[in-house]
């Protein structure tokens, strides 16, 4: 089950071997992040990222190793934004000559970059942001500003004390015209003594949510006063602004200003399984070592994981950490094949990338919260502490739901894409990909669900069947009223809560396919895939149907521990007294309590002051 989750013998053994780098390595140690200060806990941050570096150099790894040094280091930094959107901004939108530029430093972290694009007063619609990049044919230099208060950019990871760097997205004006939104590369601070250069007023913007969590990034803020950069720090693969300032369009698609976020929500996926199973693990090992009540003969106390209840609330999250897992495979996949196919000047397969990128980033993210939040009430009273683990987690993952685009924001975007292809279907075209199932219209929109039993939703054909009718008739039915409505603007907003349910329904068919796709391949190992067989089923019918499925989570039950085991997730990674692999679960609980500052006194601080006085005083009153 490992090889299935992992992905090969080979992702195994790497993962198993930088995880034991991590946690056998002192500068890594992460189980009182949650008691150190903001600035404690940035300087943390700065020491792990530069050991990881330090590590990285010194024992020559891959980058495949390095990536995952990182991820079990599970803190996020200013290297997060670094290396997942500076380098891959250059990579997508720089001409080759700026790649060699800055990406031969970057590569090097000569220059260390974020990429900042939201702004206080727009994150959303990309379109509306303020800062201006005006060019000066007199000295063939952009001038970058920020002309309003809610022009300032706002939340990049990075530049509120780290980034040497960024890549600035803003509003070209060049001839006099506004020609939209434009990537631009500056330089923020100065590689001497890291002080911002002239004009350049930033900072970080505060405290987040959580103890420890997200607070150790530096998620900035950043006014710029009339900035000079030269013309060639235009990201220019997409338009170029020639010495005479005059604008010039490539032959490639506008939409490839927004590649780096389809990179990066094709990442999150990833994260959200990791998340996920990570929060499933935790309960699912303490709900074995947990137990409260007894039979009525006085005989042994239940584990708290055989309670039907308990069951039925965790292994739907134990199904979907699967299901996300194998369509984030798949993602990884569809993104390789539309970057291959935009390098050879194809563009035809970016809608539909998009498409799947968003709103699988969405429906992931969102359950992935809701899941992490729910195992802490599924673990009592322990779940909400610090040393479970599930607070912080929880506090690192909420945000994914709104960065990289607002989850709604980005159902709304596939809602489009839907409506899009709904119309073509009517006009005669053929649909292809992930939405090739709307050419099947005649029969997905009569067909009656030939599924009664448990074991129907065994069967893969029926599964689809029932999946793709609800995605259809869920998208026809939103086109038909739209097409009521007064224009179809009006018509989209107003159905606009029904399309996101429209664009839900089409995102799970895609991760029920995927996971159905999954188990057609060869999978090793005794037994392995009828448990893959019984994950698929429970998640399908978790989505559809509550009911039936008490059959399939009694056979899940005997092999629930082994299905987190094979998570192979180290306990430094999980970082959860309640989730160690050798359940010793109540030492742990224990020993953690004593690392509290609060315990490094047996009298507290503020005795003498607060707590004495009063005392004595009601002391003094109760004699009277
Ligand atoms: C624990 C963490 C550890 C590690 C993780 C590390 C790092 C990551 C962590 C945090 C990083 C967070 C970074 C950020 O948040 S960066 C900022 C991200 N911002 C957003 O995502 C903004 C969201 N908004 C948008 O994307 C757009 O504004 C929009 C909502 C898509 C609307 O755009 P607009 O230009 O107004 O377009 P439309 O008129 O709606 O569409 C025009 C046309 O373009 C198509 N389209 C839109 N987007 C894309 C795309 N990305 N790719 C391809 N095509 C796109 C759209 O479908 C439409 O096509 P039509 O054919 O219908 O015209
Ligand atoms: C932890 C964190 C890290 C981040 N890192 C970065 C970074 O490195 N670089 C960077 O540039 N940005 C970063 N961001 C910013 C992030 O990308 C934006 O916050 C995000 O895109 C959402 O935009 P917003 O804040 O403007 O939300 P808003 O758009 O203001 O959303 C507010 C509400 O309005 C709703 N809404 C908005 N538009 C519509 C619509 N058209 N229809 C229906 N409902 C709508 C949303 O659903 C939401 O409920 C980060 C944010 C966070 C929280």
């Amino acid at each position: 089950m490992k090889v299935a989750w992992a992905g090969s013998r080979h992702a195994v053994e790497v993962a198993d071997r930088m995880a034991c780098l991590v946690a056998s390595d002192p500068v890594f140690r992460k189980d009182t992040r949650t008691m150190l200060s903001r600035k404690e806990l940035f300087k943390d941050t700065l020491k792990k990222a530069a050991h990881a570096w330090k590590r990285t150099v010194e024992l020559h790894l891959t980058e495949e190793e390095a990536n995952l040094l990182r991820l079990y280091i599970d803190q996020p930094g200013y290297v997060d934004l670094h290396w997942v959107m500076f380098v891959p901004a250059i990579k997508g939108q720089g001409t080759e000559e700026q790649q060699k530029k800055w990406l031969t430093m970057a590569y090097k972290f000569q220059i260390i970059g974020t990429y900042a694009q939201t702004e206080l007063g727009h994150g959303s619609n990309v379109q509306g942001l303020e800062t201006t990049a005006t060019f000066d044919p007199s000295t063939d230099e952009f001038i970058m500003h920020s002309p309003t208060l809610t022009s300032s950019k706002w939340w990049p990871g990075g530049l509120g004390k780290t980034s040497t760097h960024a890549v600035v997205y803003a509003r070209l004006i060049t001839e006099g015209k506004d020609y939209g939104i434009h990537g631009f590369i500056m330089q923020l601070r100065s590689l001497d003594d890291h002080s911002p250069l002239p004009g350049i007023t930033i900072g970080d913007i505060g405290g987040k949510f959580g103890s420890g969590a997200y607070n150790s990034m530096d998620n900035g803020v950043m006014r710029l006063d009339h900035v000079r950069i030269p013309r060639d720090q235009m990201l220019m693969r997409l338009a170029q602004v020639t010495r005479e300032g005059k604008y010039v369009h490539s032959d490639v698609p506008k939409q490839l200003l927004y590649g780096t976020m389809v990179y990066v929500r094709q990442t999150i996926v990833a994260d959200a399984s990791r998340a996920l199973s990570r929060a499933v693990c935790i309960a699912v090992r303490y709900g074995a070592i947990r137990k409260q009540f007894g039979s009525k003969a006085g005989g042994p106390e239940t584990q708290v994981l055989n309670y039907k209840t308990q069951q039925s609330r965790l292994f739907p999250f134990l199904a979907s950490a699967y299901a996300f897992r194998f369509v984030g495979q798949w993602l990884k996949w569809l993104y390789t094949d539309v970057t291959q196919k935009l390098e050879s000047k194809d563009f035809s397969t970016l809608p539909e990338a998009h498409a799947c990128t968003a709103g699988l980033k969405s429906v992931t993210t969102s359950a992935t919260a809701d899941a992490i939040e729910e195992c802490q009430k599924l673990c009592g009273g322990h779940g909400y502490l610090n040393s479970s683990g599930l607070p912080e987690l929880f506090a690192v993952n909420l945000p994914a739901c709104t960065y990289e685009g607002d989850n709604v924001v980005l159902l709304l975007q596939v809602a489009r894409f839907l409506m899009k292809t709904v119309s073509q279907v009517a006009s005669g075209k053929q649909p292809v990909g992930t939405t090739a199932y709307m050419g099947n219209i005649q029969h997905l929109m009569q067909c009656k669900s030939v599924v009664n039993t448990v074991e129907d939703w065994l069967n893969p054909a029926a599964i689809k069947e029932v999946f793709e009718a609800r995605a259809l008739r869920m998208a026809v039915n939103c086109a038909q009223n739209i097409s009521k409505a007064p224009s179809q603007e009006e018509g989209f907003s107003e159905l606009s809560p029904d399309l996101v349910e429209a664009a839900v329904a089409h995102v799970q068919l895609i991760i029920v396919t995927k996971f159905i796709e999954k188990l057609q391949e060869d999978i090793l190992g005794h037994g392995v895939k009828e448990q893959l067989q019984k994950l698929c089923g429970i998640y399908a019918l978790h989505l559809i149907h509550n009911e039936r499925l008490g059959k399939l989570y009694a056979q899940v039950r005997p092999n629930a521990v082994a299905l987190v085991d094979a998570f192979d997730y180290t306990d430094h990674y999980l970082g959860s007294a309640l989730g160690r692999y050798d359940g010793d679960v109540y030492s742990a609980l224990y020993k953690e309590a004593w690392k509290d500052p609060l315990n490094e006194t047996v009298v507290p601080d503020g005795y003498q002051e607060h707590l004495r006085p009063l005392l004595k005083q009601q002391l003094k009153l109760s004699r009277l």
